[in-house]
């Protein structure tokens, strides 16, 4: 008996531990939340004081964390074209690498690092980095060395650099002996044989023959610049720490007049600084290409799960606001490519689908209509993404929301390269999230990811750059949203729902059914709660008032902040998505604990999915099918 008592009280002990835990993961997602703001607040006041120091220019206040090495007008005139180097960087850049011009930051990296400034260049990933060192390489005296992480990004340089002509070689431990040797040789040889050497950082940390070959090729000046790809890997605060990074500074120590240009996609400010500290230099130039895309609007809308609303939706926009536009509507599947695009020919507007699983002839074939402009839209999945660098993409509409917020940030930008305003639409449906939740199962925290991209789409209140934002870390330049999102140009257009109430019915309902040994997938958990599903629920448990789109958002909400959460099971053909108790749920057994939601004011359900749909007497909604018959004659004779 006193067993049982004593067990009694280590429960409840058990279970206050446990609730006081939950509040203070609650607590810390506000302070998350909080510290994401104050830091979008600070990257805006740093801008300021920058222009501020800028229009001053004598002014000596620049702040230890902002401080720029040049002013903005300096730094101007490295993005001229009146270097020595020029004509030969310009003609390389068309002959050699066959690129009709610059990118954002190239040339001005390329005439820092030829005035053998040290710099370091952060720029997202795929915006072309390498060229900074490539180009430079081809257009100096002597060899420029490269440190490299990894064997296998050497090995797709080299023969990147080989197709174009350039020579370049590799030093790693897997390297034989006589190519060694031939490598050794020609470092010190007048007449270059090679323009790029890419070692690991082992090798420099390592070889004290190659020190001492290098030791020789400076001495001859025929050392004319080192390269520090993935720069990051120096600092044990960065993600990808490497070891021997650590040992580099000795590059700086023995080659001081060596102009050396350290790459990143992704260091914050902090791991910048501690990179200066470990490589040796001394105040280097740090280049940032924004993250922020000024030129792109990005924007919601909200797509009911039953009915192809949305695609009507899709087609009056390009119809109207995108007429005679390029653009991309990305779609889940296969499937979806071929459906999308066939509804949208039924509403006369000529979309190709592109998929992976399609002969390479076709897919080619639609991908150099649509460059060229003979198609102006290509309902595609993912895999129309590679090589696609067509400028004036006029909208990327997300048919189906992205697997994170960083896909959707590489896919989104595909839109408005050449700088013009461009939009960004994501269609965000209740179902579609379990859908995106069957591709990313099994990625590590692919599931988290996933929450986040649900989460940018469940917002109302946020820039949703600053959203963007917080996961580029501090990198951001934050140059302000100029109402080019759609919170931003409806700032003030949102309430706050207490959801209190309808967090304990979902909950309750979730329990009687886990009592009655049923699982409930998200769909039949809503129809459950709108009293449509199995009349031995509609009997204990209180249905909703709300509308389908309304218990959906609820729902969301409740799995975005823990109420609930999602589980899964395997079957050889497909995964099955349940929801469950989240570990915040017992904190509604408590009276006084709140929940709450944000939703746009103005916005009626039947308005935010668009301009397709009605609300039809009843509550019941029903779906203007303008234009929806069979393939029309035109689209029909353009497809041909
Ligand atoms: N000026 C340019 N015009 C057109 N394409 C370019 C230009 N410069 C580079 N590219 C292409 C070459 C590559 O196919 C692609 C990506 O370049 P790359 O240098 O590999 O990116 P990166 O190094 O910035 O990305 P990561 O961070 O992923 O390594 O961009
Ligand atoms: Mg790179
Ligand atoms: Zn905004």
């Amino acid at each position: 008996m006193e067993g049982a008592g004593r067990a009694n009280d280590v429960q409840a002990e058990l279970d206050s531990v446990d609730s006081e835990l939950e509040l203070i993961e609650l607590q810390i997602a506000e302070l998350l939340q909080k510290q994401a703001e104050l830091t979008s607040r600070k990257n805006a006041l740093l801008q300021q004081l920058e222009e501020a120091c800028d229009a001053a220019p004598s002014s000596s206040s620049h702040s230890a964390t902002a401080a720029p090495v040049m002013n903005k007008q300096e730094m101007q005139r490295y993005d001229g074209t009146d270097f020595p180097w020029y004509k030969e960087l310009e003609r390389h850049l068309k002959d050699t690498f066959h690129l009709s011009k610059f990118r954002p930051l190239q040339l001005r990296a390329m005439n820092l690092s030829m005035s053998s400034k040290d710099l370091f260049l952060v720029m997202p990933t795929g915006r072309g980095k390498s060229l900074c060192y490539q180009l430079p390489a081809v257009c100096s005296k002597g060899f420029t060395l490269v440190i490299t992480p990894l064997v296998s990004l050497m090995e797709d340089q080299i023969m990147y650099l080989n197709s174009v002509n350039v020579p370049g070689v590799m030093l790693n431990a897997s390297s034989s002996k006589e190519h060694s040797k031939t490598v050794m040789a020609g470092l010190t040889d007048v007449k270059a044989p090679f323009k790029l050497v890419y070692v690991t950082p082992e090798k420099i940390a390592k070889s004290k023959l190659l020190m001492s070959r290098l030791e020789k090729a400076y001495n001859a000046n025929l050392l004319s610049r080192i390269a520090v790809d993935e720069v990051h890997c120096c600092s044990q605060w960065g993600h990808d720490f490497r070891p021997d990074y650590k040992l580099l500074g000795i590059l700086k120590r023995q080659f001081p007049r060596v102009p050396l240009l350290g790459l990143t996609a992704t260091a914050t400010s902090s791991v910048l600084k501690d990179c200066e500290k470990i490589l040796c230099v001394s105040k280097p130039v740090t280049l940032t290409a924004s993250f922020n895309r000024t030129n792109l609007y990005y924007e919601v809308r909200i797509k009911d799960s039953n009915n192809n609303a949305s695609i009507s939706d899709i087609a009056s926009l390009i119809d109207s606001r995108y007429k005679n536009q390029s653009g991309i509507v990305y779609v889940f599947s296969q499937k979806d490519a071929e459906f999308v695009a066939s509804e949208l020919q039924k509403r006369d507007i000529l979309a190709y689908p592109y998929h992976a699983t399609m002969d390479p002839v076709d897919k080619s074939r639609v991908h150099h209509k649509w460059a060229s402009n003979k198609v102006k839209v290509v309902v595609a999945t993912v895999a129309f993404g590679m090589g696609i660098d067509k400028p004036d993409v006029r909208f990327v509409i997300h048919h189906t929301i992205s697997k994170s917020i960083e896909n959707y940030y590489q896919e989104s930008g595909r839109a408005g390269r050449d700088g013009h305003p461009a939009d960004c639409i994501v269609y965000f449906g209740f179902s579609d999230i379990f859908r995106v939740s069957t591709m990313v199962v099994m990625e590590n925290v692919g599931q988290q990811k996933l929450l986040k991209m649900v989460d940018y789409c469940q917002n109302v209140d946020r820039c949703r750059r600053s959203l963007m934002a917080v996961h580029f870390d501090e990198v951001w330049d934050d140059e302000g949203c100029n109402q080019m999102c759609d919170t931003c140009r409806h700032s003030e257009d949102h309430t706050s729902m207490d959801i209190t109430q309808h967090a304990r019915e979902v909950v309750q309902l979730l329990e009687l059914a886990a009592s009655m040994n049923e699982k409930l997938t998200p769909l039949k958990l809503v129809d459950a709660w709108m009293g449509r599903g199995p009349a031995k629920h509609r009997r204990l448990i209180q249905t909703t008032a709300l509308s389908r789109l309304q218990a959906e958002a609820v729902i969301v909400q409740l799995l975005l902040q823990g109420y609930l959460r999602e589980d899964f099971s395997f079957t050889p053909y497909t995964t099955h998505f349940y929801m469950k108790l989240g570990a915040k749920s017992p904190l509604l057994k408590n009276q006084n604990h709140k929940v709450s939601m944000k939703r746009r004011a103005s916005v009626s359900d039947s308005v935010a999915v668009g301009s397709g749909q009605t609300k039809a007497k009843g509550g019941k909604r029903s779906v203007h099918r303008a234009g929806a018959g069979p393939v029309s004659k035109k689209v029909k004779e353009d497809l041909l």
